[in-house]
């Protein structure tokens, strides 16, 4: 964090760098967005080509003009919502000594329990409890099933609350379905054909992170209780606590440096592009930047369902959207090197990570079976 911020501009965190723009007002100020978008997605899964081209024309012009949309009506089933936000409520009412029975720094792909940071008091405060591919769990063996020599990378309370892979599993793969088919919508929005990006999404790293930001006794002013970043996935799928909560919180950042809210809507989705859609794209599509803010006079709880390319995947501009004549705005993205890449900045302590760092590969060399596969990399227990 940079330790003087101008008071006319906007700080936030992108593509693992601080960055920053201007507040513009008055004769400054740019055409930009100043509401979320809404979407109906209940034709997506349509026989009709038509019928989700229709819909892809509208999540394009949303995701250019904004980058985030509310997908109403999507193809998930709101009890299957609903019972998830149940189950993980009750996992984070257990005592600390039970949450941390699931530490991150038991999973070598940092999937579990991530505690309050006791030491930033006076900062944001939130806890999380985080899974995601794991193809050694029979439930994700409909999609894949992992080759020998792989590790478990997920961590689940099967004792004390055995309903919560249960439910967090009928959730998932509603949502992992819907994610893929909105890679789909998006190659069509795009102007690509419609599985022109499937195969970068064969086995996708997903991670659905809840949120848990509890109320605070004292109340304060409102404050940024998630700092501004724009997401490094390719697409989130999020979910915030029940609107009649009145829990307001996300907030997107328009090109004028004003936070444009973006409160919970029922069982809506809010989606977002991330940063290997606006590679893919060439910027057609940017990875928006977002904070949660909040007094924290109620709890809030939130459900994102990350999903990223395949860990083997090379992500370029697509060729058809580079114009003639113009080079390609990014370089190549591996996913795999740049997964491990931000976990061993992200997290220095964890255990895994720093037996990975004593190994000293080069960036080239990093790859995501280091993870899955310690053995293979030379990582034996
Ligand atoms: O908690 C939220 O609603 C937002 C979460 C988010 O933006 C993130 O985890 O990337
Ligand atoms: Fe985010």
């Amino acid at each position: 964090m940079a330790t003087q911020k101008a008071p006319n501009r906007v700080y936030y965190i992108a593509g693992g760098y601080e960055q920053s723009r201007p507040i513009l007002t008055g004769s400054a100020a740019k055409k930009t967005f100043n509401t979320i978008p809404i979407v109906d997605v209940s034709n997506v899964f349509s026989s009709s080509l038509e019928e989700r081209q229709a819909v892809a024309k509208e999540v394009g012009r949303a995701a250019e003009e904004v980058g985030f949309f509310y997908a109403v009506n999507p193809p998930v089933s709101k009890a299957k919502m609903d019972k998830a936000f149940e189950a993980i409520k009750k996992f984070f009412d257990q005592s600390d000594e039970e949450k941390l029975k699931y530490h991150v720094d038991k999973s070598p792909a940092v999937k579990g329990f991530h505690p309050f940071d006791k030491e930033k008091v006076d900062a944001a405060r939130r806890e999380s409890f985080g899974f995601g591919n794991d193809y050694t769990e029979p439930e994700q063996h409909v999609t894949k099933v992992a080759p020998l020599g792989t590790v478990h990378l997920n961590q689940w309370p099967d004792e004390t609350i055995p309903e919560l892979r249960k439910v967090m599993y009928e959730y998932y793969r509603e949502v992992y379905d819907f994610g893929k088919k909105m890679i789909q919508i998006f190659a069509l929005a795009l102007g690509l054909e419609e599985n022109e990006l499937d195969n970068l999404f064969k086995y996708p790293l997903t991670d659905v992170t809840v949120q848990h930001y509890p109320a605070q006794a004292e109340p304060t002013a409102a404050k940024e209780i998630l700092y501004a970043h724009a997401d490094y996935g390719a697409l989130t799928f999020l979910l915030q606590n029940d609107p009649s909560d009145k829990v307001p919180g996300l907030e997107v950042l328009n090109a004028n440096g004003v936070w444009v809210p973006c409160p919970p809507m029922d069982h809506a989705y809010v989606i977002n592009t991330g940063n290997y859609l606006e590679v893919l794209s060439n910027s057609r599509f940017p990875s928006t930047v977002h904070r949660v803010f909040s007094d924290s006079s109620v709890p809030r709880f939130s459900l994102p369902f990350f999903l990223s390319p395949d860990p083997s995947a090379v992500i370029v501009p697509h060729p058809r959207l580079v114009p003639a004549g113009e080079k390609p705005r990014y370089e190549p993205h591996d996913v795999g090197a740049r997964h491990v890449k931000g976990m061993m900045y992200a997290r220095p302590e964890h255990p895994y990570v720093k037996k990975l760092a004593a190994l000293g590969l080069a960036e080239k060399d990093y790859r995501y079976e280091l993870l899955s596969q310690p053995m293979l990399a030379g990582l034996a227990e």
